[in-house]
């Protein structure tokens, strides 16, 4: 099989097509418990509920049992946990991030609110069809706030002065940013528009990954996100503007909802949940309900042990279960891998069972 782009390579496995689960990792060599399988320090875009914003560091996703951390830097919307952290962040983000997250929290700050708390819902997912519907409906505004922005550049639209900027497009602007906001979309959206530009190269890397064709969990869920998308026209740096597209913003959801990896609190079992972020090469390990690797957290960094000894042919499997989720009998599970993963699981605990 030709490697995706960004899939991890190690002695130890090779990644395999499998009948029925996608590409999956399997062990080329005996591996002994406790071995370090892999190291994924590969993070592309990652979101902090802005509920933790506060106590979470933005650089290292540090926690102190829910303090305040010592650096807030309000402009950009971040707390750190140490000036080095602080500093790393902006290197990462350079100029152009530290603009965008300036305009992305003067747009959020002292104006309601509108995330959906994220709970499981039994809601329809919005199937192909709306989707297109719903992108396509916000088409006519999009355009207008482009070309109204764009004459900020110039002084006149792209294209010489064959579009002149009226008040329609000014108008256009305006409604966009007094229609609600949801600062959690707005991140996630701002996360991976900032990664494409500031890591072109990498794109390949989110392609490749399995593919969601119906992302969103309801329809306000695909709602936020094409308002969002007018926002982020409204608001961000001009250079990005090529990049606020649909079509980005649709490939970011539909990589990110089988893949990405909730970044929870390190002690008491991982019950705080803050926020979630996309780890490419982490995302070919396939699940099981009675898994031969333990995943960690460590910083930014994920990474994969042998749980147990690991026979040569044997696949590599994590758990997508959080802690209690693992507890719960075969059909919970098979119910929660349905709803939230998308996938019949098919791993040996179940099928024996
Ligand atoms: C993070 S990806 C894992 C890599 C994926 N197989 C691929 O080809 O890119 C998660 C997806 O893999 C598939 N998958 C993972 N574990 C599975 C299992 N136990 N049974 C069936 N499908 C599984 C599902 O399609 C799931 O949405």
């Amino acid at each position: 099989m030709e490697p995706s782009p960004g899939a991890p390579s190690s002695p130890l496995f090779a990644i395999r097509q499998t009948p029925h689960a996608g590409r999956a990792v399997f062990a080329t060599t005996f591996i002994p418990q406790g071995t370090l399988v892999w190291r994924s320090d590969d993070l592309t875009l990652s979101v902090l509920l802005r509920e933790y914003r506060r106590e979470v560091c933005g650089q290292c996703f540090g926690y102190d049992y829910g303090r305040d951390l010592p650096i807030r830097d309000q402009k950009i919307g971040f707390a750190f946990c140490s000036e080095e952290c602080q500093q790393k962040w902006r290197e990462e983000n350079g100029q152009i991030g530290m603009e965008t997250w300036t305009a992305v929290e003067k747009l959020v700050k002292g104006r309601s609110k509108e995330d959906a708390d994220m709970v499981d819902s039994d809601l329809p997912r919005p199937k192909k069809k709306e989707i297109e519907a719903a992108w396509a409906g916000v088409a006519a505004h999009a355009h207008l706030i482009r070309i109204a922005r764009q004459a900020e550049e110039t002084g006149v639209p792209q294209e010489g002065a064959i579009v002149q900027v009226t008040k329609q497009h000014k108008k256009a602007l305006q409604k966009a940013l007094l229609q609600p906001i949801s600062p959690d979309v707005m991140s996630f959206c701002v996360s991976g528009i900032l990664w494409r530009y500031l890591k072109p190269q990498e794109w390949d890397r989110v392609l490749a990954l399995a593919s969601d064709s119906t992302p969103y969990h309801n329809t306000d869920d695909l709602h936020a996100f094409t308002r969002t998308y007018l926002h982020l026209l409204a608001i961000l740096p001009l250079p990005l503007l090529p990049l606020v597209t649909p079509e980005t913003l649709f490939i970011l959801s539909a990589r990110d909802s089988h893949n990405s990896f909730g970044i929870r609190s390190l002690e008491d079992d991982g019950s705080e949940f803050f926020g979630y972020g996309c780890w490419p090469a982490a995302s070919y390990f396939n699940h099981s309900c009675g898994p031969n690797i333990e995943k960690r957290r460590n910083g930014r960094v994920w990474e994969f042990r042998a749980g147990r000894d690991i026979e040569e042919g044997e696949e590599l499997c994590i758990t997508y279960l959080s802690g209690e989720e693992r507890k719960m009998s075969r059909g919970k599970r098979m119910l929660t891998l349905k709803r939230n993963w998308g996938f019949d699981c098919a791993c040996e605990r179940c099928e024996e069972a």
